[in-house]
């Protein structure tokens, strides 16, 4: 905190990876610096900014976002805590009536935090009105005692990111002031009466805007495995290429370069379309400021669909990076595990990925139809309804690429429609067939979402600004990615017939090809993701390549090393060895 002072960086814009750097094993402020500060400033209103706001920003106020209940994550109108309004004394009564109500995960509630966000169904004037936000004190200022009516500790050991102190929460008919809600959007007048906000979803804003930076957040974790695998498998030998010849950098099996090539193509993807989304979050952001809530859809649906891809495909590939370190990516020193257990966890948190995906198979439907209709829809899913035809462009090309994408995407959201419409006519009841449906819709939601990072990759790489041999570099790379992915789903393009099975042998040919080509950038690119190795903290993975000296130092700190023959041998061993059991 002291050196993002000295450089004056609020901790908010500092890089994930710079503060994994320093916790590996999670960070008991992260929730206070992004989603608690998030939350005051884009649902608190100026007055109570101007009061919460500084003591955050100086770590008097350390917070936290407490939404997650025991008995409900995903369903967010199902949560059961109550801020009911007393209207004599002009407060709000928390409280937790149920077991299933208590607070459950918030990220530095267990020992850190000393306030919180609270989401609790608001009451006044005996209607209840949904979730809403609250500034919750939880722990005096000074002491750090839980307060009188607050109930809380931590939750126990996850499988990783246990210095995050993830926390429990209860509330016995805990008062706080009226004036603790926060009330930008919605608020709750001195006589009890409710006003509504401008769209009933703004509530939820700190998700979405979460859920944009976990995207950011995304790639950078995969860049450090990329670094990590590619390097060592420049470092290690292992095995014959050819018989009888020298054993060869494993870089060189072409299943190794298929290991770890579309995954540094990945990180590209995934932070291109980081990019994007951010864009229009800050163009929503100044829209809504404006009163106008017409992007917010747009905004929420794209936010779902790049958080459930970019932490599968980070998972998956900070995994595949793991394996390909074969045993030596098994040691924690070699950063990989901390780097796996840090990142599958944003599958689950911040809405859980199958959820958010029918969240954005839902849009899809919904504007497919609209579409049919005449209806406007969004930029975004136009093509449901118009997807332009396939030979405009030269057979194979990025561009057709591009459009087979978009037209099997189309094409499944068409097919799911229809089968929704049987299941109805079968069910006679929508949200029945719905769920009959839904494996069907999520698919629509992956495809939809894949052809959207195939979309921006390609179109930010044909625009960048680079010297014409950086620029070839990424043109491969990119249409490595896009035809790994085109082989992944070749499932959707045949049924679409966007591709034949002759199309899909070319693209796989030249799929190898690009494989043995883009082999001598692997270690160049990873180079230039810039890490300093204090920060990706691996012995496989540093800079030098000296990765048995590092192994071999490492050891040397466990703790086991610190005496020839450990205590526990004169406790336990040579007793049992002693015992003839
Ligand atoms: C941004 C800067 C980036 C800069 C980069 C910096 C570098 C990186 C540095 C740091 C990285 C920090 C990373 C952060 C890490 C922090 C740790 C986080 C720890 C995790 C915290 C948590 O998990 S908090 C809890 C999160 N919980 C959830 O996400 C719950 C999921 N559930 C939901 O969101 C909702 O229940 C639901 C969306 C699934 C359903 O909601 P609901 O039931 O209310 O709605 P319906 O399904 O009935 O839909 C009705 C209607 O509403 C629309 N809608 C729903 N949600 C929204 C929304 N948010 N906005 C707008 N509209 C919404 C929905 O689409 C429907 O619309 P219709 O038109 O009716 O169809
Ligand atoms: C490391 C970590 C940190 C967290 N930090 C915080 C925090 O700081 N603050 C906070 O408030 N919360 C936090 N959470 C909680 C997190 O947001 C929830 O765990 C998450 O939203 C998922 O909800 P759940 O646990 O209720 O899963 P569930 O919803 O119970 O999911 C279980 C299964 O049910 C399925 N499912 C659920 N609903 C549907 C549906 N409608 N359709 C189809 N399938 C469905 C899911 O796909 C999943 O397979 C954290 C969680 C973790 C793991």
């Amino acid at each position: 905190m002291r050196k993002l002072a000295e450089h004056n960086i609020p901790l908010r814009e500092a890089s994930i990876t710079q503060v994994h750097s320093v916790l590996r094993d999670g960070n008991p402020l992260i929730v206070h610096t992004s989603m608690f500060a998030n939350a005051l400033a884009s649902l608190a209103n100026p007055k109570q900014q101007q009061q919460w706001v500084p003591l955050a920003e100086k770590n008097r106020i350390i917070g936290t976002y407490a939404q997650t209940e025991i008995g409900h994550g995903t369903f967010v109108r199902g949560l059961e805590t109550t801020a009911i309004f007393d209207p004599e004394t002009k407060e709000f009564v928390l409280h937790s009536p149920t077991i299933t109500s208590t607070k459950w995960w918030p990220g530095g509630l267990g020992k850190t935090a000393n306030a919180a966000i609270v989401m609790a169904q608001l009451y006044t004037q005996g209607k209840c009105y949904g979730p809403h936000p609250f500034f919750v004190q939880l722990r005096d200022f000074d002491t750090h005692h839980s307060l009188p009516g607050v109930i809380l500790g931590e939750i126990g050991p996850r499988l990783g990111i246990n210095s995050q102190d993830n926390g429990y929460l209860r509330f016995d008919h805990y008062r706080i002031p009226r004036t603790n809600m926060l009330m930008r959007h919605s608020q709750v007048l001195e006589d009890g009466s409710y006003v509504k906000p401008i769209h009933n979803k703004l509530s939820y804003g700190t998700m979405v805007w979460t859920r944009v930076a976990i995207v950011h957040s995304c790639s950078k974790k995969l860049a450090c495995a990329v670094t990590i695998a590619t390097r060592y498998s420049a470092v290690r030998h292992q095995s014959e290429l050819v018989p009888g010849k020298p054993e060869p950098q494993i870089l060189e099996y072409q299943t190794q370069q298929y290991k770890l090539l579309p995954h540094i193509a990945s990180v590209f993807a995934i932070l291109f379309s980081a990019s994007s989304v951010l864009r229009m979050q800050r163009n929503v952001a100044a829209s809504i400021s404006k009163g106008n809530v017409e992007l917010l859809p747009e905004l929420h649906i794209l936010s779902c669909a790049m958080k459930a891809l970019s932490s599968q495909d980070s998972t998956q590939g900070i995994e595949t990076c793991r394996l390909a370190c074969g045993g030596h990516g098994y040691i924690a020193s070699s950063g990989l595990p901390s780097l796996y257990t840090s990142t599958t966890c944003t599958i689950t948190y911040e809405g859980e990925n199958t959820v958010l995906l029918l969240q954005v198979a839902r849009y899809l439907i919904k504007s497919y139809r609209a579409g049919l209709e005449g209806l406007p829809v969004l930029p975004s899913v136009m093509y449901l309804t118009a997807p332009s035809a396939m030979h405009q462009s030269p057979p194979l090309s990025n561009q057709a690429l591009i459009e087979a994408f978009r037209i099997s995407s189309a094409n499944l959201v068409k097919e799911t429609e229809s089968r929704l419409c049987r299941q109805f006519n079968l069910e006679q009841n929508f949200h029945y067939a719905w769920n009959r449906c839904s494996v069907a819709l999520v698919h629509c939601a992956e495809l939809h979402s894949r052809y959207y990072m195939c979309e921006k990759f390609l179109s930010t790489v044909e625009s960048i600004r680079a010297s014409d041999r950086v620029r070839s570099v990424l043109q491969d790379l990119c249409r490595l990615y896009l035809i790994h992915h085109i082989t992944l789903n070749q499932g959707h393009f045949l049924r679409s017939g966007t591709l034949s099975g002759v199309d899909l042998s070319t693209l796989e040919e030249e799929m190898y090809e690009l494989l043995a080509k883009l082999r001598p950038q692997a270690v160049p690119l990873v180079d230039a993701f810039d890490f300093r190795d204090e920060l990706l903290g691996s012995t496989l993975g540093a800079w030098d390549g000296r990765v048995y000296e590092r192994l071999y130092e490492e050891a040397q700190k466990s703790p086991l090393n610190k005496t020839d023959v450990s205590k526990a041998y004169h406790k336990y061993l040579q007793p049992l060895m002693k015992s003839n059991l």
